[in-house]
């Protein structure tokens, strides 16, 4: 069954709320289409963060979770959430597969080696899990703990890596066991894009010893002149210029992030570059690699929500972004779930790729707008669904004048979606998925501003824009969250909410 009143989802990435100020790209940039909806059409905020999402309260957004809400109609406890409270129960340090890990590694005298990435960004990690797993380890007697720290300064501040180093040390002198023997940059290690040179470049600095050589860890970040996210894979050597801790036989290698989307080319390659040495590669969370890599935690159920309910209502939805944020509005959209279902067409737009977009913040807009406009010309499409980039990849270089122009990119783009909306008889929901550009600086350790690239707790816009002569008037709810859209989704399709879906519509 179809429905007689398509749409299109428009998930503006990074589009956060925030009053009007000098660091706020969102309301400093000329947004004359986003400004004119959100004054002549249904209008509110939504949570996106903390609780409302299923993460800890008080932590930021992030696309993943923000992407699996928006599908589930619920809120989904998030692997990070899932680590906290197994920390806390105290189930993490008895987890059977890392007691037993670390038992053989301690009666073999073999290292662990814990790879991830090293600040409280809350994104892909947390620094805090690395104390905890160097407690366990000490307890359980493992003599060896090599830590592979790799640098932030995209999630949080950039020049702040010396300080997280400086935390990990503190962990391991606190359990008594556990050093620094590779830094490398997230830019080489949690590289997503496909550039394995990049990722080679990480893993042989932290399973050979191969780059350059620092008698200590700090020495790796002091003066990188590209910042945290660039710093040069380093490794730590002792005395004899010889590293301290790469990979033996035997040895057991655990990945630290709880996020998979970036850490897993990295992973996949450490499990095929270590295979000869018989380790044992395990990681906190669960991750989607092609190899299959033992999680210490397992990640919540996330079905049932619109792709199912689309499906069971056999109704068609077009799925378009860029290459960044296309497993978002996909895989993540779907629940983790990675099955092809009929009903769905998925359009990826590669155009030019380029490191940070600082000199290109319009990305690959036009031809997104184009794939927009051409799925919403069909009258087979019940839903087009799309996520606009710009605002969050660009928002993560900190530089608040690409931003401010990518607000602006973005504004444009949406003008033509909206005319293109109008012109085949669909509804518009815009919808932020956490915030990012509306909070380009925040307070150093010093108390004064710096800039800060990092996503935020805000609430995000939404807005409806109803179908031509589905008149304007109507309020929505304004105490939602992300969980809310899948509903409303469906009510403006014409469905019921699913029912494993605890989110109601806005309408
Ligand atoms: O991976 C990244 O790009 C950032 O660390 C997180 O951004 P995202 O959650 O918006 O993907
Ligand atoms: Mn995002
Ligand atoms: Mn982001």
């Amino acid at each position: 069954m179809t429905t007689d009143s398509p749409g299109i989802l428009l998930v503006l990435d990074g589009w956060g709320h925030a009053p009007p100020g000098p660091a706020n790209m969102i309301s400093q940039a000329a947004t004359p289409h986003l400004g004119a909806l959100a004054a002549g059409h249904p209008a509110t905020l939504v949570r996106a963060s903390g609780d409302a999402v299923g993460l800890l309260p008080g932590t930021v957004g992030n696309s993943e979770i923000g992407h699996m809400v928006i599908g589930a109609g619920r809120p989904l406890p998030y692997d990070s959430l899932l680590v906290e409270q197994q920390i806390a129960s105290g189930r993490l340090a008895g987890n059977e597969l890392l007691t037993r890990t670390c038992a053989r590694l301690a009666e073999g005298g073999r290292a662990l080696h814990l790879i991830g990435l090293c600040s409280d960004g809350q994104i892909h990690a947390h620094v805090e899990h690395v104390r905890e797993l160097l407690r366990v380890a000490a307890a359980i007697g493992v003599r060896a703990v090599w830590i592979h720290a790799i640098t932030d300064g995209r999630d949080v501040a950039d020049g702040t890596a010396a300080a997280y180093l400086s935390h990990v040390e503190k962990f391991a002198a606190e359990a008594g066991v556990g050093r620094i023997a590779s830094v490398v940059g997230r830019g080489y290690a949690l590289d997503k894009s496909g550039d394995l040179e990049l990722t080679r470049s990480a893993a042989l600095a932290m399973a050979d010893g191969v780059g350059a050589r620092v008698a200590h860890a700090l020495e790796a970040v002091d003066g990188a002149e590209r910042g945290d996210v660039w710093v040069e894979p380093s490794v730590v050597v002792d005395a004899g210029d010889m590293p301290v801790g790469t990979v033996g036989d035997g040895d057991a290698v655990l990945f630290t992030n709880f996020r998979s989307d970036r850490i897993q080319q990295l992973a996949d390659f450490l499990v095929e570059h270590l295979t000869s040495r018989h380790v044992t590669v395990l990681s906190l969370a669960r991750y989607d690699t092609r190899a299959a890599i033992p999680p210490l935690v397992d990640r919540a159920d996330a079905s049932g929500g619109l792709a199912d309910e689309l499906e069971r209502h056999g109704s068609r939805s077009v799925r378009i972004a860029e290459s960044e944020k296309f497993e978002h509005v996909t895989y993540y959209l779907n629940g983790r779930d990675a099955r092809a279902r009929q009903v769905e067409d998925h359009v990826k737009i590669v155009g030019e790729v380029s490191p940070d977009y600082l000199t290109r913040p319009e990305m690959n807009l036009p031809l997104v707008v184009d794939a927009v406009a051409e799925a919403a010309a069909r009258r087979d499409v019940a839903l087009v669904a799309a996520n606009l980039a710009n605002i969050d990849v660009v928002g993560h270089t900190g530089d608040a004048a690409a931003t401010l122009l990518a607000v602006q990119h973005t504004d444009d783009a949406v003008g033509r979606i909206c005319a293109a909306a109008r012109g085949t008889g669909r509804w518009v929901l815009l919808v932020g998925d956490h915030g990012n550009a509306e909070q380009m600086s925040r307070p150093g350790d010093d108390g004064a501003p710096r800039p800060y690239g990092g996503h935020t707790t805000n609430p995000v816009p939404l807005i409806l824009v109803p179908a031509p002569g589905r008149g304007s008037s109507g309020r929505l709810r304004a105490d939602g969250t992300l969980a809310d859209v899948a509903p409303t989704i469906l009510a403006l399709l014409g469905f019921p909410p699913g029912a494993a879906m605890s989110g109601r519509s806005l309408l």
